[in-house]
């Protein structure tokens, strides 16, 4: 489970006397997630999220996320809406840390990965992608191209410290493969930009009764970059049922959700698989981090990092993959 810091009840109550939401009937912790505290909040009025943010999201951007929440909202997209307290401001601090109330979006993550649940999935990541269009701040992606060689720099010094022998063989798959990618990565101008998510796995997509998509959750990583890299991060979080071999009906049905909003260009498709092997590259930096870092006591469920290796194995071997 995820929860970093403990809120008591006089916190709570202070707290929450700066909104106006109703007598609070009940406050719980969520176990699901790696990053963040979070809060499940039920008042007289509504259900509500509390989020405390910790370690790895950017805070000075924490204004950048709310603001592209509030943005979706609007254009229709479904996703947490920011709540303002009584002074308008939608982050304050908490414990220390900051804060920030969201809307409960119902719905749950599929617990099975079906060629239905992938093609609404695209569907929804491209609606996104237009939705995200009118919002003009733009925010560089701190987990893209140029951080991941300072970030495996920092993993390598981690595991020296932690005398991490079993990660040792992921450590020199990744010093084989961070020069190849980066020497091919697309330069600026080649493919269409925006707004993307960049965590779009399924535990951030909720769908209703229906199968349909009730909404996405989880912007912290949210920021302006290849908009196809979006898609190949979702290719490689939705469609490895097994962790090693790419489905191709999954994937042939992810992609064809995200073409019926958003049709990808003839250079986008090229650089999918590339694309899809720098995605899996930053799951396996961050995870290895914390794989290294995190204490074995925490109450945290630290993440595979080799289960992401394997992917960008799999898209290396398959770089010629093509589109129908
Ligand atoms: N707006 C929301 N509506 C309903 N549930 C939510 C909402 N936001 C968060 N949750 C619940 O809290 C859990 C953790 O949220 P979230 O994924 O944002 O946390 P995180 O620590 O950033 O996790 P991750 O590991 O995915 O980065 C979700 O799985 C979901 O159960
Ligand atoms: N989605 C991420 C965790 C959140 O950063 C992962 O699976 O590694």
């Amino acid at each position: 489970m995820a929860v970093y810091t403990r809120v008591g009840d006089a916190d709570l109550a202070a707290f929450l006397k700066n909104y106006a939401l109703g007598a609070c009937l009940s406050f719980h912790e969520i176990a699901e997630g790696v990053e963040n505290s979070n809060f499940l909040l039920q008042t007289a009025d509504a259900r509500y999220i509390l989020t405390i943010f910790e370690k790895r999201v950017a805070h000075h951007d924490l204004p950048w996320f709310m603001g592209l929440m509030a943005h979706l909202n609007t254009q229709g997209l479904k996703c947490p809406r920011p709540v303002a307290g009584q002074d308008g401001q939608v982050l304050r601090p908490l414990l220390g840390k900051t804060a920030a109330i969201t809307t409960f979006l119902p719905g749950r993550p599929a617990m099975e990965l079906s060629a239905d649940k992938c093609h609404e999935a695209g569907r929804c990541l491209a609606q996104l992608h237009l939705a995200a269009q009118g919002y003009a701040a733009q925010r560089a992606n701190d987990f893209g191209p140029a951080a991941w060689t300072p970030l495996f720099d920092t993993a390598q010094h981690a595991a020296m410290l932690h005398d991490a022998g079993p990660m040792l063989p992921l450590v020199a798959q990744i010093a084989e493969a961070l020069p190849r990618i980066l020497a091919q990565w697309p330069r600026p101008g080649a493919l269409p930009t925006g707004h993307i998510h960049a965590d779009f796995f399924p535990d951030n997509v909720f769908f209703g009764e229906e199968g349909k998509i009730s909404g996405a959750i989880d912007f912290y990583f949210a920021c302006s970059d290849l908009l196809a890299y979006d898609l190949a991060i979702a290719l490689n979080a939705w469609c490895f049922p097994d962790d090693r071999e790419m489905s191709p009906i999954l994937c042939a049905a992810m992609v064809a959700g995200y073409q019926s909003v958003r049709p990808l260009t003839e250079a986008e498709k090229a650089a999918l698989p590339l694309l899809a092997q720098g995605g899996a590259l930053r799951f396996v930096l961050t995870r290895l981090y914390d794989w290294i870092a995190t204490p074995a006591d925490a109450l945290v469920t630290r993440k595979d990092p080799a289960s992401f290796m394997h992917r960008l194995q799999y898209w290396q071997k398959n770089r010629a993959w093509e589109l129908n």
